[in-house]
């Protein structure tokens, strides 16, 4: 490959993402006379707009789409190449294209992403979601479909079950409560009466210091619908009453062929245990369907709690898997068990001279005690920056530290029409016992809460606009030794900045 080299770039970055682009732009900034490419498989990049910084650690920004054209007129040393990288050679520092040209780098930043982790491969009926392609193709078959099965219980499939209208939706989940990937039982239970938009609920302030949750039987199942006419069903518990359902027709809007109705069917403990053809299932002895149902969806899909449905499709909300294969083959990548390329505290992969940042790799320093790696937005841009940075300071021979902001997990989203902050260990990741939690709860308003260690505060969830994102952050920064205050903390007639200034 090395002797085919079309040109030697002193720096290459794979891939158009906010990794990549914000690794050029960082790299653009610092090396302005740098000759830099960006090799991207689409013909569009995603770019940071309306960057804000809200406090020492969390960010807020919009991401959009943009022809390539955009960077390169910024920055007149990139040349920005539309190709897909198919193999790369490490030892003669080049990588091939799937148009064959070859190109050689000083130094290179893989930024290639993830793809979906699909429940299977080659199967019509199972989508996934990623990019706006993806994206198109699901409302597309969404408006035609009368069911789906949404299996997952992370992001997509928190945002998926809100968002879908006009369609019925079985929503199955591994786990005792929904959302697991971002907050535990108490928060789901809170968000929950969102599914059942429309049924108003008088506000009451409830402070708890310790939460029981009823849990869902394994395999039990609640119905939630926004039609107040509806049936309630299921073997799970039951909220009573619920909250105003946000606004449906803010966002994006995800329309099944059934106008006007939204029901959502949760399948708790439960995941998929084969996904059959109509035909298939007939042919099948333990099918538990009956015989009238049999024929009448194009897909079913058999459950581990015994159930089966059938549906319209399937999406398959199961995790992300980082897009390596075509940098793996005759080099020596340290991977991690994630199958991400391992990178240390410089973002240098195992290999010399090539960095990754963003979804394709797996952070595997020495983490600080309140950071963890997820694979956001927020994650993608801040690795992109700081790789930029490393990648310069070593071409310059500069020092260079860990930046400020892998000191501490932060992310804003907003999930059921709700502004949710995460901060550090929210979920008590890697306490073990050790911790305790306060708790405080507004139904249909906020939800607040707290994990304390040792009686300093190592994380928070707050749900809704509870306005303590900068406080509690710099009281999980300055790790204040918090025993003296107790349930105080959460007390909501006293204005808690004013009590920490
Ligand atoms: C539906 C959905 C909703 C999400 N919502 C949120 C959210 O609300 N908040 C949040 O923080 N995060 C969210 N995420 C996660 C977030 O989008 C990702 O973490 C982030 O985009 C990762 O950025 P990246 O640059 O690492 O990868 P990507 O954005 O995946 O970019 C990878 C790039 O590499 C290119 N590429 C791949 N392979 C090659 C190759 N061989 N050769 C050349 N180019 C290649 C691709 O074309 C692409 O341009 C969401 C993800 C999905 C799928
Ligand atoms: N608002 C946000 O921050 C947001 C929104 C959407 C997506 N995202 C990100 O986009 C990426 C993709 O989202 P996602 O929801 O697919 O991933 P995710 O990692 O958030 O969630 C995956 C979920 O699938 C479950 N799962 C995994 N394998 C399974 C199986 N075989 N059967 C049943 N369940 C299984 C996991 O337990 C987990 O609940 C993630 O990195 C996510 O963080 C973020």
């Amino acid at each position: 490959m090395a002797d085919r080299k079309e040109k030697t770039f002193r720096f290459v970055i794979v891939g158009g993402g906010i990794a990549g682009v914000t690794c050029v732009e960082q790299l653009s900034s610092q090396i302005p006379s740098a000759d830099l490419a960006l090799i991207t498989a689409g013909p569009h990049i995603k770019a940071v707009t309306n960057y804000k910084q809200v406090s020492k650690t969390l960010e807020e920004f919009d991401v959009e789409e943009q022809p390539s054209s955009v960077l390169e007129e910024k920055f007149p040393n990139l040349t920005v190449i539309h190709s897909a990288v198919k193999s790369l050679d490490t030892q003669s520092h080049s990588l091939e294209t799937t148009d064959g040209r070859v190109f050689g780098y000083e130094k290179l930043c893989i930024c290639g992403g993830g793809r979906p982790k699909l429940l299977t491969q080659d199967n019509p009926y199972v989508l996934g979601i990623r990019d706006t392609d993806s994206a198109q193709e699901f409302q597309k078959r969404l408006s035609k479909a009368k069911r789906i099965i949404v299996v997952g219980n992370g992001g997509i499939a928190l945002e998926l079950v809100y968002e879908v209208d006009g369609c019925e939706v079985i929503w199955a989940v591994k786990d005792k409560a929904i959302g697991n990937t971002f907050f535990d039982a108490g928060a789901a239970q809170f968000l929950i009466p969102s599914l059942e938009a429309d049924k108003p609920e008088r506000a009451a302030l409830c402070k708890r210091t310790r939460y029981t949750t009823e849990e869902p039987a394994p395999g039990g199942s609640q119905t939630f619908t926004a039609d107040r006419n509806a049936r309630r069903q299921g073997t799970g518990p039951t909220e009573a009453g619920s909250a105003l359902g946000p606004d449906w027709h803010e966002g994006i809007v995800l329309r099944g062929a059934e106008q006007g109705t939204r029901r959502v069917s949760l399948e708790y403990q439960c995941e998929v245990e084969q996904i059959f053809t109509s035909e298939e299932l007939l042919k099948s002895p333990q099918q538990t369907l009956r015989p009238e149902n049999v024929g009448s969806w194009p897909v079913y899909v058999q459950l581990t709690n015994g159930k089966t449905f059938g549906c319209d499709f399937v999406v398959s909300a199961t995790g992300v898997v980082p897009n390596t294969e075509p940098f793996l083959h005759g080099n020596n990548f340290a991977l991690a068990d994630d199958g991400g390329l391992q990178v240390d505290d410089h973002m240098m992969t195992s290999e010399p001279d090539v960095y990754a940042a963003g979804d394709v790799c797996t952070a595997c320093w020495e983490h600080s005690p309140m950071w963890q790696q997820m694979r956001l937005w927020t994650q993608a841009r801040q690795m992109g920056w700081y790789t930029g940075r490393c990648m310069a300071a070593h071409v310059l021979s500069e020092p260079i530290e860990l930046d400020f902001c892998f000191e501490l997990f932060s992310h804003i989203t907003k999930f059921f029409n709700y502004k949710v902050v995460l901060l550090g260990k929210f979920n008590g990741q890697g306490l073990g016992l050790d911790y305790e939690l306060l708790i405080r709860c507004t139904k249909g308003q906020e939800y607040v809460k707290v994990v304390l260690s040792g009686g300093r505060m190592v994380g928070a969830v707050l749900i809704g606009d509870t306005d303590l994102e900068e406080t509690f952050e710099n009281l999980i920064l300055n790790q204040m030794d918090l025993t003296r205050y107790g349930e105080e903390l959460l007390n909501p007639n006293i204005d808690i900045e004013d009590y920490f200034d």
